[in-house]
């Protein structure tokens, strides 16, 4: 740090990383309610171009900023500088900044972007990545995702979330694994991310020592703008594709940047598709997700949406990762809002024609 940056004149910033479903929404959720005297601004970014994240976080006070650009790690930085400049130009409306990443991923330039940009390192300063993990997928999704590995090397703070529906041998099994992967990070244990909030903002956790030591070039990355560079394949979509669109958005892992941590070998493809309904006859949905689950659940990294049921005059919102599927009642439709029923599926090789016209079939006649 320069003498001419003070650190207690830096708005304190903190990534929110975890892999998709871990729970990152559900602890956003829990520091927007709490009771904390903070104002927080949060930066949202998310993959799956319906804007689902948005709707489910609780109503507050605090301002959020929607970022839907697809691929964090090539499209959005220069978004996020932008947002973050203009953020600063009301400085005093804020005591911290959360930006929470899309589950896939890799949290590393993000948290570069609070270094690369001189506006933005002279007005803010990174306090700390905070992973959240799934105890009951983690280890599997270690096994198949490069960036939930780096997502866990990355971080900080990580909340080993979702205690409740693991054993505490398992659970004794990820923190070991989570251990071998990042010895440095504070663990703390969750479930629905219950953990003090002081345990997790404004730590002044971030340690640059070590990142460098993980990766040499992170602060010497050289695309701090919108554009990737000419090997990236990722799609990028989100400018061709306005809010209606429901093509199939692909995030292709073959990205393969010759630098640092950003190395993105697997070759899995991650599918979004989002669908759309008007209302939907609930006799016929509720049997068709469960079957859809099942039979495809091993695939479906993350399911969520919004529905609109015939005659029910309240949203439900209904989620899911992998087999794991729950829903509720979330509020009263309002009278501007278009009652409207909205789908994301994220995951691998499903069969999207399949879902999209099952899904058709569950409109309430
Ligand atoms: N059983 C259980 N479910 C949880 C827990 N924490 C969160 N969930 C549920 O897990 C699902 C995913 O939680 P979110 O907070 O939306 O996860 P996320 O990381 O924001 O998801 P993405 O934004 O899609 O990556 C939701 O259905 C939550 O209600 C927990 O500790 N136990």
């Amino acid at each position: 740090m320069s003498a001419t940056q003070d650190a207690s004149a830096q708005i304190p910033v903190t990534v929110l990383t975890g892999y998709l479903g871990a729970g990152k929404t559900t602890l956003l959720n829990r520091i927007l309610t709490e009771n904390h005297g903070q104002r927080y601004a949060v930066i949202v970014n998310e993959f799956g171009e319906v804007g689902i994240d948005n709707d489910l976080l609780v109503e507050s006070d605090e301002e959020i900023f929607e970022m839907n650009n697809g691929c964090i790690c090539c499209t959005v930085r220069g978004d996020l500088i932008r947002t973050v400049q203009n953020l600063m130009k009301r400085k005093n409306a804020f005591d911290a900044i959360i930006v929470e990443t899309t589950g896939i991923a890799d949290p590393a330039p993000v948290a570069q972007t609070f270094f690369m940009d001189d506006d933005v390192r002279a007005a803010a300063r990174l306090d700390a990545v905070v992973a959240v993990v799934d105890a009951r997928h983690v280890l599997q999704r270690l096994e198949d995702t490069e960036e939930a590995e780096d997502q866990v090397a990355f971080a900080d703070v990580i909340l080993i979330n979702k205690t409740d529906l693991v054993s505490s041998e398992e659970l004794a099994n990820v923190e070991a694994r989570i251990q071998s992967i990042n010895p440095y990070a504070v663990l703390h244990r969750s479930e629905r991310c219950g953990v003090e909030i002081a345990k997790v903002l404004d730590r002044g956790a971030f340690d640059l020592d070590r990142i460098l030591s993980l990766d040499p070039h992170f602060l010497a990355h050289g695309h701090h703008s919108d554009e990737c560079g000419p090997n990236c394949d990722h799609d990028h979509h989100s400018d061709e594709c306005g809010s209606n669109c429901d093509h199939d958005h692909q995030h292709h892992h073959g990205h393969d940047h010759a630098h640092g941590r950003h190395h993105h070998g697997d070759t899995h493809s991650v599918k979004s598709i989002s669908l759309k309904a008007g209302d939907l006859n609930p006799d016929m949905f509720f049997p068709w997700i469960n079957q859809v689950t099942q039979v495809q659940g091993p695939n479906i990294l993350r399911m969520k949406g919004i529905l609109a049921f015939k005659d029910d005059p309240q949203r439900y919102v209904i989620q899911g990762v992998h087999m794991i599927v729950e829903g509720d009642h979330q509020r009263d439709w309002k009278e501007s809002e278009p009652r409207e029923s909205r789908l994301v599926f994220i995951g691998r090789d499903l069969n999207w024609d399949v879902l999209r016209d099952s899904f058709a079939a569950c409109a309430a006649q």
